[in-house]
């Protein structure tokens, strides 16, 4: 098991952000994240990289408690981020912003970096723009550089927010298929408002609302719930049965 969550607790004063959440999540999964505005899907990923610290729970990655661990710690031991806007060193080339992960982030250093960032480019669809300066890539690439700088770093855990956001619909199913990529790879949570692209390739996706897990299920099952069109639409939930 690549990641194990218990009892995760988050409140900041009145406003809770995680309320007892448990996850479990292995190499070759991913776990889609939905929920309203404020419902905490942000703050699960502060709290599993280690920028805001829980109240309460155990964080397991790979058989080590990182609970306690800081956030460079964190990285070092293959927990990755890939932000919703893209935040290269635009001055840099493609190359020198992956090989930056991989030496920052991955802590790893010469050939074994560059072999580490010229992979991660290769994996992402970004093999013939590694010259390129990031700042001029168009957002499509953008996004999947900024995926590329997750897997240089040598992840274990990759956490994706909001990476189909301002896409095309054809640039979205690009995406999906390099988050299916990914996958294969390495345990993906995936928080996305766009749901096509989450039931494409998530194989569970959970609900949050106010912090709590509300359900956790296939996706197609996620979607027809009655809580899901309550929270979302307004619909009681008694009135859908
Ligand atoms: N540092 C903080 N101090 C106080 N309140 C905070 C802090 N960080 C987040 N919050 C509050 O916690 C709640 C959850 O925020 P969070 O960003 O995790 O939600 P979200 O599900 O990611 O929302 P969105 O879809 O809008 O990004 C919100 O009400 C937010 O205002």
């Amino acid at each position: 098991m690549t990641l194990q969550v218990r009892g995760l607790c988050k409140a900041y004063g009145q406003v809770v952000v995680a309320d007892q959440i448990d996850l479990d999540l292995s190499a070759g999964q991913c776990l889609g994240v939905i929920g309203p505005n404020g419902a905490g899907k942000s703050s699960l990923f502060h709290l599993l990289t280690g920028t805001v610290s829980a109240d309460a729970g155990q964080i397991v990655l790979e058989g080590t408690d990182i609970s306690s661990a800081p956030v460079h710690r964190r990285a070092c031991l293959g927990v990755a981020r890939a932000f919703q806007v893209p935040q290269p060193f635009g001055n840099l080339s493609v190359f020198q912003n992956a090989l930056a992960a991989a030496s920052f982030a991955g802590g790893l250093h010469g050939d074994a970096a560059a072999q580490a960032a010229a992979d991660a480019l290769r994996l992402c669809g970004l093999a013939a723009a590694a010259d390129k300066t990031a700042g001029a890539l168009p957002l499509l690439d953008r996004k999947r550089l900024e995926m590329a700088k997750a897997v240089a770093s040598g992840p274990r855990l990759l956490l994706l927010d909001e990476v189909a956001g301002g896409l095309t619909e054809r640039e979205v199913h690009q995406m999906v298929a390099l988050v299916g990529e990914l996958k294969q790879r390495y345990a993906v949570i995936w928080i996305e408002h766009i749901a096509q692209a989450l039931r494409a390739v998530a194989d569970r996706i959970m609900v949050l609302h106010f912090g709590r897990k509300l359900l956790e299920d296939a996706p197609a099952r996620v979607m027809e719930s009655a809580i899901v069109h309550e929270i979302y639409m307004g619909v009681p939930a008694n009135a859908a049965a």
